[in-house]
C-alpha cells in the first residue's frame, strides 16, 4: 500500500479485570490504516471492536502493545491524537434537552474555536449533514437517524483527518441505515479524511468499507478488501444428482475442479447432494454439468451461489456471524 500509515498499532493487548476473571478482549492487534482509508472492524459482538476503537481514541489505556494514530502514540501524547480524530461512540453524544445547533457550537468551542467561528462551523455541518429540520429544538424530538446524524457532526466540529465511528448504525432502520452509509461514504470522498467504524452488520462492510478487518476473539483473523475475502473463498455449487451413487461419481469429477489460481475445491457429499466450493465456480459449473451428462449422470438440479462475508467468517472461524450478533433483527429505528 502506497498511502503512509495514519494508525499503526504492534501487539495491541486490552484485558479487563483481575487474573480470576480476566476477559481478553483484545489479543495483540498488529493493524495498518493508510491516510484516507475506509476500514470496518466487523465482527460478532464482544470480538473487541469498540475495545480497539476506545484504545485508538485515548479512551482506555492498552494494557500492552503500542498505537500510533495521526503521529502521535496514544499512550504519551493523547492529547495530539485527540485533537487529531473524531469519534462517534454508541451512544448518542448529544444531550436530549439540548438544541442541536447549541450542542455543535459547545462542541466548537471545546474544541478551541471562537464563538463566531464555531457558530459558522456548526452552520456549515448543518447544511452538509442534513440537519435544518432538526437543530433549533431539542434533539429529544429527533428520530433515531437525525440524532446519528447529529452525533457524527459534532465528531466533525474540529474538522478531523481521521473519524471513528463505533457501530454508527445500529438500532436503526434499513433505510436511514443506508442514508448513514451514503452519508459516510460521501464524507470520506469529500473530506478525503481515514474512516474507521465498527460493524455486525455484513451487508454494511460489504457495502461501505474498502477494507475489511475482521476480528474475533480479540483477534484479526482476516484482513482485506471485501471482495479479495470473498473470491479467496469462492462460489458454492450445489448440485443434486439422480442417486448416492451418481452424487459420489459427481464429487469424484468435482475434485477435478481447480479455481483459476489452481486451488483445489472443497467437496462434500450427503446422499444425492453434492456441496462444491471453488474460486470462479461460476465458471466451472456448465463444463462440469456437461461432463456428468457425458458419463450418464444427468444433474437433476443445480444452484450456484456466489459467497458472503458471512460464508467467509464460517470459513475462517467455523461459526456465522449472524449466530453472534443482534444483525438483522435489531433493527427497529430508535424515534423518541
Ligand atoms: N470495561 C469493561 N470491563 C470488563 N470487560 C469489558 C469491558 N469492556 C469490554 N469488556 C469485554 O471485552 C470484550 C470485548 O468487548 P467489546 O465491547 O470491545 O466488543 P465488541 O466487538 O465491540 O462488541 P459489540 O459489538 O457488542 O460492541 C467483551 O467480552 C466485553 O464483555
Amino acid at each position: 500500500m502506497s498511502r503512509s500509515p495514519v494508525i499503526e498499532t504492534r501487539g495491541l493487548t486490552k484485558h479487563f479485570g483481575s487474573h480470576r476473571t480476566r476477559v481478553e478482549a483484545v489479543r495483540g492487534l498488529d493493524l495498518s490504516i493508510g491516510a484516507g482509508e475506509l476500514v470496518a472492524l466487523l465482527g460478532p459482538n464482544g470480538a473487541g471492536k469498540s475495545t480497539t476503537l476506545r484504545m485508538l481514541t485515548t479512551l482506555t489505556p492498552p494494557s500492552s502493545g503500542t498505537a500510533r494514530v495521526a503521529g502521535h502514540d496514544v499512550l504519551a501524547d493523547p492529547d495530539a491524537v485527540r485533537r487529531a480524530i473524531g469519534y462517534v461512540g454508541q451512544g448518542n453524544g448529544a444531550g436530549h434537552q439540548q438544541r442541536g445547533r447549541d450542542e455543535l457550537v459547545s462542541q466548537g468551542r471545546a474544541h478551541g474555536l471562537s464563538r463566531a467561528r464555531a457558530r459558522e462551523r456548526a452552520d456549515e455541518l448543518v447544511a452538509d449533514l442534513d440537519l435544518a429540520a432538526v437543530v433549533d429544538r431539542p434533539t429529544i424530538g429527533s428520530s433515531g437517524g437525525q440524532r446519528r446524524r447529529l452525533d457524527i457532526a459534532m465528531g466533525l466540529v474540529h474538522a478531523p483527518d481521521v473519524l471513528f465511528l463505533d457501530e454508527p448504525s445500529t438500532g436503526l432502520d434499513p433505510q436511514n441505515r443506508a442514508h448513514l452509509q451514503d452519508l459516510v461514504r460521501r464524507l470520506h470522498a469529500e473530506r478525503a479524511c481515514t474512516v474507521v467504524l465498527t460493524t455486525h452488520y455484513l451487508e454494511e462492510a460489504d457495502a461501505l468499507a474498502e477494507r475489511v478487518v475482521v476480528v474475533d476473539h480479540g483477534r484479526i483473523v482476516a484482513d482485506d478488501t471485501a471482495t479479495a475475502l470473498k473470491s479467496a473463498l469462492g462460489d458454492l455449487l450445489v448440485l443434486r444428482l439422480a442417486d448416492p451413487a451418481a452424487a459420489a461419481r459427481a464429487a469424484t469429477r468435482a475434485e477435478r475442479l481447480r479455481g483459476r489460481q489452481g486451488q483445489p475445491p472443497s467437496v462434500t457429499v450427503e446422499d444425492r447432494e453434492v456441496r462444491v466450493r471453488v474460486a470462479h465456480g461460476r465458471e466451472a459449473v456448465a463444463g462440469l454439468v456437461a461432463a456428468l451428462a457425458a458419463d450418464g449422470d444427468a444433474v437433476g438440479s443445480l444452484e450456484v451461489s456466489g459467497p458472503t462475508l458471512d460464508d467467509v467468517f464460517l470459513a475462517l472461524t467455523g461459526r456465522r456471524l449472524r449466530e453472534d450478533g443482534p444483525g438483522s433483527e435489531r433493527s427497529e429505528e430508535t424515534a423518541a
